[in-house]
């Protein structure tokens, strides 16, 4: 039950003591801004205080409904794009097998979990639907708003698959909708339908929503323990809102990254060993992206699978433009011991590693990386993860959105808005020949 730890000695070259300390009246203004709700977007901060004051009757909800579906369904369907569904999707993957959904059920004993509605490929629609026949599912729609296009379409589709297949009282009862309390397309249509519905709280923000019903359903249906999920993200949040800034890896990551920027590192490249992280950045890409990416501002986060993409995006990274610095995830716990051993004829030449372990491999390959990129001008930080379980990621995902708050407020924009997003979707419901976007069409279509 180890806990995370930030660990920026790595870049000790690129981040002086002086500078950190320094930079330590402007994180606690930052940081008072954020705990006294006074800066921009406070209306957007319930999920601060989360961890410890969630609702128990919706998390008693939230893990009957995952037992039900269990029993019933052979598939979920989580329907969602952004922050509602990146950190289910990210959690499923880290916690549970590699190969999740490809386990017999004998084995996994929980649904297959696909995720649609976050593009809208016909190709993946019609796929999906091929994986479904002959199999029960269920759906959970989640949207915040309740009207955006992509999982809407995808919506469509499925409830449409639902009710040919069981009818419309049966299809009714395998939806699950995740959205506002009170209001919104998603939520009038759950009333009148009947839908089990979850929330998706008012003050908090899609990005920063893994750890409600949007995130929180899914991994139980996965089998993930939700309580042990918001321990980790309980004990991070005694963690950074109590501990002084010289020794809280929160506040420290917040000015490391700020200091790199005003540096010219214009990029925070989020790096795993272990591909099933690769949905952790992810989740980590939308929430500093759509968090600090305003104003012409901002960190660029960019993610990339190693040691696979040393592979494709090692060359750049060692010899490109110098704008960028690398953020580590390392998980420290091994889950298998697997050793190397020694072959009659040495083809490959790898009988030196005879006895030593596949995870030696990775972390020497981890260890080597992270000094040949800082002697190329990369500044490597490190997030130490204890092992992929419930607890570290509870942690971690408090970790990053409270560290995403503070570095928001430190680079003077309002982290919890996303302005910039409504511009595509202006142009596409133009395009789409909305009602009352007529005028937008006309000249939108002069440009196509
Ligand atoms: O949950 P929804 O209202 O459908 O929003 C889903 C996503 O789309 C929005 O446009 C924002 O970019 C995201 O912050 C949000 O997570």
């Amino acid at each position: 039950m180890g806990n995370i730890v930030f660990d920026y000695s790595k870049a000790s070259g690129f981040v002086s003591a002086e500078e950190m300390d320094n930079m330590k009246s402007a994180v606690m203004c930052a940081r008072d801004t954020l705990m006294n709700k006074s800066g921009a977007g406070n209306d957007f901060l319930g999920w601060i205080d989360l961890p410890s004051d969630y609702d128990k009757e919706e998390f008693h909800r939230i893990k009957e409904a995952a037992k039900k579906i269990q029993s019933d369904s052979d598939v979920l369907l989580v329907v969602g794009i952004g922050g509602s569904y990146l950190g289910a999707r990210a959690a499923i993957e880290f916690l549970s097998h590699s190969f999740y959904n490809v386990l017999p059920k004998e084995t996994r004993k929980t649904p297959e979990i696909y995720f649609v509605g976050n593009s809208i490929s016909s190709k993946y629609i019609n796929d999906l639907k091929g994986v479904l026949k002959g199999k029960d599912f269920s759906v959970n729609m989640i949207s915040k708003s309740g009207t955006t296009t992509e999982p809407a379409i995808a919506f469509r589709v499925f409830k449409d698959m639902l009710i040919e297949k069981y009818g419309r009282e049966e299809a009714n009862k395998r939806i699950y909708a995740t959205t506002d309390k009170e209001k919104g397309a998603l939520k009038d249509l759950a009333d009148q339908e009947g839908y089990e519905t979850f929330v998706v709280p008012d003050d908090v923000g899609g990005r920063f929503s893994v750890l409600t019903a949007v995130g929180l359903l899914p991994i139980a249906v996965s089998g993930a323990d939700i309580d042990r999920l918001m321990e980790g993200a309980s004990d991070a949040r005694l963690a950074v809102t109590k501990t002084p800034y010289e020794s809280n890896g929160a506040l420290q990551y917040a000015a490391v990254r700020n200091i790199l920027l005003r540096k010219g590192k214009t990029v925070e490249i989020v790096a795993n060993y272990e591909p099933s992280l690769h949905y952790v950045s992810e989740w980590w890409k939308q929430l500093f992206g759509e968090s600090e990416g305003k104003d012409q501002r901002g960190i660029f986060p960019a993610a990339v699978d190693l040691t696979a993409d040393l592979h494709s995006m090692g060359q750049f990274i060692q010899d490109g433009a110098r704008i960028m610095f690398e953020t580590v995830l390392n998980v420290q716990e091994s889950p298998a011991e697997i050793l190397l051993k020694k072959e009659e004829v040495d083809t490959d030449g790898m009988n030196y590693l005879a006895g030593k372990s596949v995870d030696f491999v990775n972390k020497s390959a981890m260890n080597g990386t992270i000094i040949a990129h800082s002697d190329g001008d990369v500044p490597n930080l490190v997030i130490d993860i204890p092992e992929q379980d419930e607890y570290s990621l509870g942690q971690l995902f408090y970790f990053f959105e409270y560290a995403c708050g503070v570095s928001g407020y430190l680079l003077g924009v309002n982290p919890f808005n996303q302005p910039g997003v409504e511009s595509y979707k202006k142009n596409m419901f133009a395009l789409l020949g909305k009602p009352g976007y007529e005028k937008e069409r006309e000249e939108l279509l002069k440009r196509l």
